[in-house]
């Protein structure tokens, strides 16, 4: 039975933030990935990344494997952990999958980047990104979640697609 809730999304979606409001609000534990990876090395995400990404990706996946067997607890993921199909495999055994599907306009505050020139590859990557994983995303929702509303009523939405054995608390 499915007891954990894993959320997926690009970075900036809201998993870090969404995931501690929906512990507090359904009184269920909560893990971020990449908080546990830091712990785990040490290590800052930035340090980490500097040995090369795939350096990164292996702790990923490490970390990731240990924290998907977790009990009644929220997950929150680091981006690209659909990145790796073992990564997902770990995660659905115990793990609702849910896709917090922000749009790039959101996550980048609806900003007018012709005015921001420094904003402006932020942007450029995350669109790179949003079309190199999007299918990714899909692929292995359990449930899709539009997040370009507020948080409180993402919070209601999620709770609204939960099934009942997960929406008791
Ligand atoms: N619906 C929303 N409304 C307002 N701010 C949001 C919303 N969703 C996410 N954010 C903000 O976006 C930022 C990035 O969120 P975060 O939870 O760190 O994303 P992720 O963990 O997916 O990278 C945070 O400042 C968060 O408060
Ligand atoms: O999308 C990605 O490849 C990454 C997203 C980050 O997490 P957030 O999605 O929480 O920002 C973090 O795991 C790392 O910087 C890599
Ligand atoms: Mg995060």
């Amino acid at each position: 039975m499915k007891e954990n809730i894993v959320l997926i999304g690009l970075p900036g979606s809201g998993k870090t933030t969404l995931g501690r409001l929906l512990s507090q609000r359904l009184g269920l534990q909560f893990v971020d990935i990449d908080v546990e990876i830091e712990r785990h090395t040490h290590k800052t995400i930035s340090e980490l990344f500097e040995k090369g990404e795939t350096y990164f990706r292996d702790i990923e996946t490490e970390v990731t494997t240990k924290v998907a067997q977790a009990r009644q607890t929220i997950i929150s993921t680091g981006g690209g952990v659909v990145l790796r199909h073992n990564n997902m495999i770990s995660l659905q055994e115990k793990g609702l999958i849910i896709f917090l599907n922000r749009s790039v306009k959101s996550i980048t505050g609806d900003i007018d980047i012709q005015m921001r020139p420094l904003l402006k590859d932020g942007v450029e990557r995350l669109n790179k990104l949003h079309d190199q994983r999007n299918h990714l995303y899909h692929q292995y929702a359990d449930i899709v979640i539009d997040n370009d509303t507020s948080l409180e009523e993402t919070v209601e939405q999620i709770i609204e697609h939960l099934p009942k054995t997960l929406r008791k608390h």
